[in-house]
């Protein structure tokens, strides 16, 4: 059920910026789900004395307590939750073929689709994913059940049915024909829902199965229809090896999917590790985001992301759980694992190339709205947002942080909540999950 009107008291963390996070306690009011008011303490007191507040539901939060935007999640892989944990034992080409291709495969049953589908979403938002860039499969009908459990269980999604047509040994891809009507029927489909949570996004699985015939027509629909475009970028040195053979009219990567007219604004990239400094430059010129996916980057052993010289050299970066080649569904997990690929990089002799925790979260909540281009909407805590929150207990019973005695002043011990959770915490920490002002989990009632 929507809480029309709700106004939080308490502690409330959101980033502006990679290096301006706001640690604050006030309060914030949501009036059908929208963020409309931001204050003090005081300014609540005075408010709530006046009775502006006499209609709203009062939620005081406890000491130990706090608000942050819900988690984005800008690049993972719903039909690949079956696998999570399995089959890390070969690099990327291997693995799509001897396990995830026969995988995908299983999503023309629709049963099964509705079945896994429903499973992942809610993982998702158990884990604080209010917002998830999805891959689903080559299946038209398979994706919307995708589509239609999002809708269902209200969490904010860009779907994407898969493309390719590039014959593979498993039977898995479409003529060109069949692949371009498919994704503007697909398309078509989710706008019929006329949901405002979620979109469709076109989607080419990479330039290792998409000919540039397709890769064009794809963004020439992506174009038509003014939706964004997702595909995996210079993950793998094989990968990287492969698609210039095949193309051998480009020198770069990216320089094939430039070509097609798919690098632009509306353009997001996972993994894009192994790239050139002109490719750097091209990227950030069209304006393209990249969802940086530090756990499948290790598991599949593809290389280690240069996250800092992307931000410094103006890239626009969210994070990526990237399940099933990444192992574990949670952002607060890929924070971590952000944070550790950039140290190992700076302790291989790059200085400075290391995130802090804060930068991390930004990432993972502000830096991913950005990526996906939704920072109008979610992000952080900026008046006029949708309400997209986590409610946090960092010494919720049962939990895995211990609290020992302090001697900290109240605002560093507010700093240190949050920093103990972004190092320590999990989804049962997560006590509450708000997307569009709906509650869609509550451990507290
Ligand atoms: O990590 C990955 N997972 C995938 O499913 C995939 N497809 C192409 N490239 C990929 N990389
Ligand atoms: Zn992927």
């Amino acid at each position: 059920m929507v809480q029309e009107k709700l106004v939080f008291v308490g502690l409330l963390a959101s980033s502006k910026s990679l290096k301006d996070l706001s640690i604050f306690t006030g309060f914030l009011a949501v009036e059908h789900g929208k963020i409309t008011r931001q204050g003090s303490i005081a300014e609540f007191e005075a408010m709530n004395n006046a009775g502006t507040f006499s209609d709203y539901n009062i939620i005081k939060l406890k000491n130990d307590q706090f608000l942050i935007p819900g988690f984005v999640d800008c690049h993972t892989h719903a039909p690949q939750f079956p696998n999570i944990g399995l089959g890390l034992d070969r690099a990327l080409l291997e693995w799509l073929s001897k396990y995830t291709f026969p995988l995908e495969k299983r999503y023309s049953n629709l049963e099964f689709a509705a079945k896994v589908y429903d499973t992942v979403v809610q993982r998702l938002l158990t884990n604080g994913t209010t917002t998830a860039c999805y891959f689903g499969s080559l299946h038209l009908e398979g994706t919307l059940e995708l589509v239609k459990t999002a809708i269902k269980r209200n969490q904010r999604a860009l779907i994407g049915k898969v493309s390719m047509n590039v014959k593979n040994d498993t039977g898995y891809y479409n003529n060109t024909e069949k692949e371009i009507e498919e994704v503007e029927k697909f398309i078509q489909e989710v706008f019929k829902y006329k949901n405002e949570l979620v979109q469709p996004v076109v989607t080419p699985r990479f330039a290792v199965s998409c000919d540039k015939e397709l890769l064009t027509a794809l963004a020439n629909i992506s174009q038509k229809y003014q939706c964004r475009i997702q595909s995996h970028l210079s993950e793998n040195r094989d990968e990287v090896d492969y698609v210039l053979k095949m193309n051998s009219d480009c020198k770069t990567y990216s320089g094939v999917y430039n070509k097609c007219q798919i690098l632009n604004e509306r353009c997001i990239m996972a993994h894009a590790i192994h790239l050139s400094d002109e490719e750097i430059r091209l990227l950030a010129h069209k304006g393209v985001s990249i969802a940086h996916c530090p756990a499948s980057n290790t598991r599949l052993k593809s290389g280690l992301c240069p996250v800092r010289k992307y931000l410094d050299n103006n890239l626009t970066v969210g994070l990526g759980t990237d399940v099933s080649g990444g192992d574990n569904a949670s952002i607060i997990d890929a924070m971590r694992r952000a944070m550790d690929v950039s140290t190992h990089l700076e302790l291989n002799g790059n200085n400075d190339y290391s995130i802090s925790w804060k930068e991390a979260f930004y990432l993972a909540t502000m830096g991913g709205a950005r990526a996906l281009k939704l920072d109008d909407k979610i992000g952080n805590f900026d008046v006029g947002k949708e309400f997209d929150a986590l409610l946090i207990d960092v010494y919720v019973n049962g939990s895995q942080i211990d609290e020992y005695e302090s001697t900290e002043s109240a605002a560093e011990h507010a700093v240190s909540l949050l920093q103990r959770f972004v190092y320590l915490g999990d989804d049962r920490n997560i006590v509450q999950v708000y997307v569009r002002g709906k509650k869609v989990k509550d451990l507290l009632n």
